[in-house]
């Protein structure tokens, strides 16, 4: 699985250097063979090849996704790009320009009562006992809101994110998700008119390493929930987005 990993990212970063202008990488594997994972002002790649692991390792399960966001200069992300190569979908948004998959508009769903959505979450990987027991409390608060819809996790941040801007289901939410996890996809969600947002409801954001001079992108210390952000101004003149989008 790891090389099969380092093949994927090999193959992403050369494409971005024969696209020049990117010189840093962050992506989830580098990271943990100890790369380090520092934002800067200088153009970044953001990548995450194989988003949904396990789905990958239990092949056959949906929703396997290749991942990059170019140039993500958290919160100034320039481009999204989420490949779900089992169901040949390419979600792509350009900040400014809308949010499409396979070249069609991106809307989140309307809907403005939470009793009447679908909310989305994932269980992560750690399987230790405290870690459970908060993440089925916080199951328990929101399924006896009531909401509507039964919980549903593609096995993949990016792929729940793009169903919100889909709108597929009006929230996603997860605990301790990581840069990788969701740069380009918080991209695709807001140019389709949803919000990334933490736990007290402000704006979210790859938390920084205070001790750092420069933003450390720690892992996202925060629940990732997508509504309906009210905007009007998410571009509808298809021909100008899709231009765009060239
Ligand atoms: O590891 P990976 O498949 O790239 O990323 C996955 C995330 O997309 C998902 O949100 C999380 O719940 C999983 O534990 C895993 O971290
Ligand atoms: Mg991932």
């Amino acid at each position: 699985m790891a090389d099969l990993w380092q093949n994927a990212m090999d193959h992403a970063v050369a494409a971005a250097r024969r696209a020049g202008q990117v010189r840093v990488f962050i992506g989830e594997e580098s990271v943990a063979a100890g790369e380090p994972c520092i934002l800067t002002d200088d153009p970044t790649w953001i990548v995450d090849p194989i988003d949904g692991t396990t789905n990958f390792v239990h092949a056959g399960c949906r929703a396997v996704t290749w991942y990059s966001a170019v140039r993500s200069l958290l919160p100034q992300m320039e481009f999204g790009v989420v490949f779900s190569c089992l169901e040949d979908k390419m979600f792509t948004a350009r900040r400014g320009s809308g949010a499409f998959c396979n070249g069609e508009p991106l809307q989140v769903s309307g809907q403005k009562d939470i009793q009447r959505s679908i909310i989305a979450t994932e269980f992560g990987s750690n399987r230790d006992p405290e870690v459970v027991d908060k993440m089925f409390s916080s199951l328990r608060n929101v399924l006896c809101i009531p909401v509507h819809g039964i919980m549903r996790g593609a096995g993949t941040a990016a792929i729940n994110m793009c169903l919100v801007a889909s709108g597929c289901v009006e929230a996603y939410y997860e605990i301790g998700m990581h840069v990788w996890d969701l740069a380009a996809s918080s991209l695709i969600v807001s140019e389709a008119g949803g919000v990334l947002m933490d736990v007290e409801g402000k704006d979210a954001r790859a938390s920084a390493d205070g001790g750092d001079a420069r933003r450390g992108a720690k892992s996202v210390r925060c629940a990732c929930v997508f509504r309906r952000s009210g905007r009007s101004d998410v571009p509808t003149d298809r021909r100008s987005q899709q231009q765009n989008h060239r």
